[in-house]
């Protein structure tokens, strides 16, 4: 707790149990006090400093990645912490590098689609760290369009082996992280080509380093494929590419869960989806939506608490200057993204409960609810990591000229965040897999088959497409019937829309690809409309603490007429709402944020972040943002000598042949 808080007078305002508040954020007591204690372990070990990470050079803050993993290893393994715990302290240790694709896709990978014996070969290795491992996929030439990839894997029936093999320069494996320096292994994705035939996609287990020396095997051609965007930031993660000549492994380390090469090299797929192939990007998608709201958490609590310390104008006299988290402009700036990220984490929860309903459903062989993973999945990633992208830029923004430096941690934060809008699939191509679905289910409306899940409103098609609004008030908008219903209403009417502009097109394909902006927008709305009802339905809950489901509710109206102001020309296009429904919303939307006004702080204090992992000057806990700011600038490096380095090569000769030339005059 800090000494002196100059945020006092913000929190005592507050009119919400903040306890209890983190306990609805972080979804249970016992997740609070894990993460509290997770989180100050790291806090107070010096390993895991990160405040002077901008100024290291790319080699140093490698080397530093290495340190920082080892030494998290040593302690998760000191202190027998458990899978919760370790996965706690190595996200507070918030640093990107190898363990993260090690623990998030490589052993997914072979969870998901390896045989049982292969699990049992290849997990205890992975698990005890006597092998490190990537996801390789995407190559050079093709990222997005997985079909499209070029790496070879031939079975040579005389030898019982793959051989794997980068026909092209293009088909050169480029991105998977931690394949640069750090791998010993990958799960590499190629076409598997057998007696002559090419079967698709497929993935092997294949080893790349000596796990004696680290060199290269033979065959293999790797390395680090050069910085990133920011200083610092994703560039702690060596990215790499990998090139195979002919690298023969044997046929057992195909992973062999969904389809199999027998001894005399006959493929035989099981009866399974061919997509669950796909099963561990699907994975990764789900996580990444519970990453967005912690990133765009963190982004906010500075924003907010700055703000609140931030004073400028207001005073004619003399007087106090009005702090700039009173200014009408800052709150609806702001509230909506403090709103979002409250939004993204119960999304996030049920997303994570969603895809394990589907994994168990897939276990007793029920592959009904795959399509809907997918979209739920695909759909929620890309729109909720675009959203927190722009939200962190909007953040440094509302700290005003301070955002801009590393110390107020913004830059550094987006930096690493911005490439989620790309990786593990591209935002864009996800959201057009939304859309398809999207189509297939309206022209299934016609034949009577009925939608299920999130799609089960569609259902209601004859209602949806001619309903109108009901409300007549401000205060009607606080119904959560209301949102729902023009929710709905938008996201059915722009997808028919869609679909009935497409049924125009010479071919199904053709009018897809045409109205394919069209559809990205549907898509969104469709989106936009789960993560609504997912906020609704969260509120409806029993939530426990006093004012915490006031709060929550606010919030939840907050995000809900946020969207709906933002997107109002898609509301007002399909007649969902009048032009006086959509003013009446936003006039609603200014009462909101007068009421989250006095709660701001506490409701940023309830994410329960340590100043270790915001790593802001201007987010501190204590609000003593001055005197901090003042000190980080006298740590740069450029601070170390009162004369700079280059004054005698370049700044003196300039000054005295300046000062010569005038002395001549
Ligand atoms: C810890 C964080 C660090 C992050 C590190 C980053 C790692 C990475 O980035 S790993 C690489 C990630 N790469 C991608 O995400 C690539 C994106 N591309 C794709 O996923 C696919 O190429 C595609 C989905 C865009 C297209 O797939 P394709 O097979 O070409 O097929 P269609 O579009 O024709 O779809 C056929 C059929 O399959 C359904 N489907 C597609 N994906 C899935 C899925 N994941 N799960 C279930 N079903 C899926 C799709 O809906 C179609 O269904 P039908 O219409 O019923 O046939
Ligand atoms: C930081 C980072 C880490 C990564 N880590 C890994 C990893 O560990 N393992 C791994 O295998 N890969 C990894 N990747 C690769 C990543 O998965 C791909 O970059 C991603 O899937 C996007 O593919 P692409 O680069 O081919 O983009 P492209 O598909 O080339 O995208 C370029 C543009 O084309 C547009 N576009 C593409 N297709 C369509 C379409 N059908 N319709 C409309 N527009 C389209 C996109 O919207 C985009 O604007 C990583 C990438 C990054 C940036």
């Amino acid at each position: 707790m800090a000494e002196v808080d100059h945020l006092a007078a913000e929190r005592a305002t507050a009119r919400f149990d903040v306890e209890e508040m983190k306990v609805a954020w972080a979804g249970s007591r016992h997740a609070v006090h894990v993460a509290d204690r997770m989180a100050r372990l790291v806090a107070s070990d010096p390993v895991f400093r990160k405040d002077n990470r901008t100024m290291l050079s790319r080699k140093e803050l490698f080397k530093d990645t290495l340190r920082k993993a080892a030494h998290a290893w040593k302690r998760i393994v000191e202190l027998r912490l458990t899978e919760e715990e370790a996965d706690l302290l190595r996200q507070y240790v918030d640093q990107p590098g190898y363990v993260d694709l090690h623990w998030g896709m490589f052993v997914p990978a072979i969870k998901g689609q390896g045989t049982e014996e292969q699990q049992h070969k290849w997990l205890p290795l992975a698990y005890k760290f006597q092998i490190i491992g990537c996801y390789a996929q995407t190559e050079l030439g093709h990222g997005s369009n997985v079909q499209g990839l070029e790496t070879t894997a031939t079975f040579d029936p005389k030898t019982d082996e793959f051989v794997i093999h980068s026909p092209t320069l293009t088909s050169s494996k480029w991105w998977p992280g931690g394949l640069g320096k750090a791998s010993t292994h990958a799960v590499v994705y190629a076409r598997l080509i057998t007696e002559g035939k090419d079967y698709g996609i497929h993935g092997f287990i294949v080893q790349l380093r000596s796990l004696e020396d680290h060199s290269p095997l033979p065959g293999v051609t790797l390395g680090d494929i050069g910085g990133k965007f920011g200083s610092g930031a994703y560039n702690s993660m060596d990215n790499g590419v990998l090139r195979f000549d002919h690298v023969r492994i044997p046929r057992d380390q195909m992973l062999m869960r969904l389809s199999q090469v027998t001894r005399e090299g006959k493929y035989v797929h099981s009866n399974v989806p061919k997509q669950l192939l796909y099963g561990t990007m699907v994975y990764v998608r789900q996580s990444i939506v519970a990453d967005a709201s912690k990133a765009l958490s963190r982004a906010v609590c500075i924003a907010v608490r700055y703000s609140a310390v931030r004073k400028q104008f207001g005073s004619q006299d003399g007087g106090p200057e009005t702090q700039v988290l009173n200014y009408k402009t800052q709150q609806s700036r702001l509230f909506p993204l403090l709103a979002s990220a409250y939004a993204f984490r119960f999304v996030g929860d049920w997303l994570n409960w969603l895809y394990t309903d589907v994994t168990q459903k897939l276990e007793a062989k029920d592959f009904s609810t795959l399509q809907e993973a997918h979209a739920c999945t695909a759909g929620l990633k890309a729109v909720t990591t675009s959203v927190t992208a722009d939200a962190i830029e909007e953040c440094r923004k509302l700290c005003g000229g301070h955002g801009y430096l590393n110390s107020s941690g913004l830059p550094e934060l987006f930096a690493v965040y911005v490439p989620a809008c790309t990786y593990e699939g591209d935002n864009v191509v996800l959201l057009l897999q939304v859309a398809r679905i999207l189509m297939k289910t309206v022209s299934q409306l016609a034949s009577g088959k009925q939608p299920v899940g999130t799609m089960a409103y569609m259902g209601k098609v004859q209602y949806l497409m001619q309903c109108k609004s009901a409300v007549s008030s401000a205060e009607d908008w606080l119904n959560p019937d209301a949102i729902q219903e023009a929710f709905e209403a938008r996201a059915l009417r722009m997808a028919v829309n869609c679909a009935q502009n497409i049924s125009q097109a010479a071919s199904q394909e053709e009018g897809f690809y045409e109205r394919s902006p069209d559809l990205l927008e549907a898509a969104v709305a469709h989106i936009q409309l789960i993560i609504v009802t997912k906020f609704i339905e969260k509120v409806h809950q029993e939530i426990p603490g006093h004012g915490v489901k006031e709060q929550l509710q606010a919030l939840c109206n907050v995000y809900a007429l946020y969207i709906l102001h933002k997107h109002l020309g898609d509301f007002l296009a399909t007649g969902c709402i009048t032009p006086r429904q959509g003013a009446l919303a936003n006039e609603q939307l200014g009462k909101l944020y007068a009421q989250v006004r006095p709660n701001a702080v506490a409701l940023v204090d309830a994410f329960n972040y340590t100043d270790h992992y915001l790593g802001s000057v201007l987010g501190r806990y204590d609000g003593d943002v001055y005197p901090a700011l003042y000190e980080e600038a006298w740590k740069d490096p450029l601070n170390e000598t009162v004369v700079p380095e280059g004054y005698h090569e370049y700044l003196r000769p300039l000054i005295k042949q300046q000062q010569l030339k005038l002395s001549r005059l």
